[in-house]
């Protein structure tokens, strides 16, 4: 789909109960939207069962790993670290070099918070990028931050060892089976 090594998306923080849905939001923005694989730290148990159930469901391969660790994630993480904050660079001046950047190298970490993030992943992250310079919220901007990187070839990918795919429509909620498909086929 698209040049660049893999993608990972980490969610920095999770206060169960309260950030259960943007959690589990995270994680599905991250596998709809072309990343490789989400991880969450190991507190964020019920949003990793989620988000599992949906890639078994309508296809992968995207990876859902829970991890105790994520300063040390961030801090020893190889690739490029782009940490999406209001307070960043505007993110429609930086996707180039962005992009760039991870070309032949050891993949991209995408640092998403919740409640406040420590300064030190400011000071470790190769960019810190807004998506606009005003308060909104992780999910809508890694929805944003991962079209840009990928310039919208995201929305063109298939999706591998899918039980059901749903069919585009004008109206109507359409869903196939994929043992009917694959039947239908023969
Ligand atoms: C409730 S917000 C906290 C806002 C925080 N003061 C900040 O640094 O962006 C939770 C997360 O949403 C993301 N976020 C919020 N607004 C953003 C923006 N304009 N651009 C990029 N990310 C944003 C950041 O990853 C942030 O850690």
């Amino acid at each position: 789909m698209h040049d660049a090594r893999e993608v990972v998306v980490l969610r920095y923080g999770h206060r169960p109960g309260r950030d259960d849905r943007m959690t589990t939001h995270v994680g599905l923005t991250a596998r709809a939207l072309g990343a490789d694989r989400v991880i969450f730290p190991d507190n964020a148990g019920q949003s990793a069962e989620t988000v599992r159930d949906i890639t078994d469901r309508f296809g992968g391969p995207f990876a859902v790993e829970l991890r105790d660790d994520q300063k040390a994630i961030v801090r020893n993480f190889e690739g490029v670290v782009v940490h999406l904050t209001m307070y960043g660079e505007r993110v429609q001046d930086v996707e180039g070099d962005v992009r760039e950047s991870i070309q032949g190298g050891d993949g991209l970490l995408i640092v998403v918070g919740g409640e406040k993030v420590p300064w030190a992943l400011y000071e470790r992250a190769d960019f810190n990028v807004g998506v606009t310079n005003q308060p909104h919220s992780e999910v809508a901007g890694l929805a944003v931050f991962l079209d840009r990187l990928f310039e919208g070839t995201e929305l063109d990918r298939e999706w591998e060892d899918a039980d059901r795919r749903v069919m585009p429509e004008a109206t109507g909620k359409t869903v196939i089976d994929a043992d009917e498909e694959r039947s239908d086929g023969d």
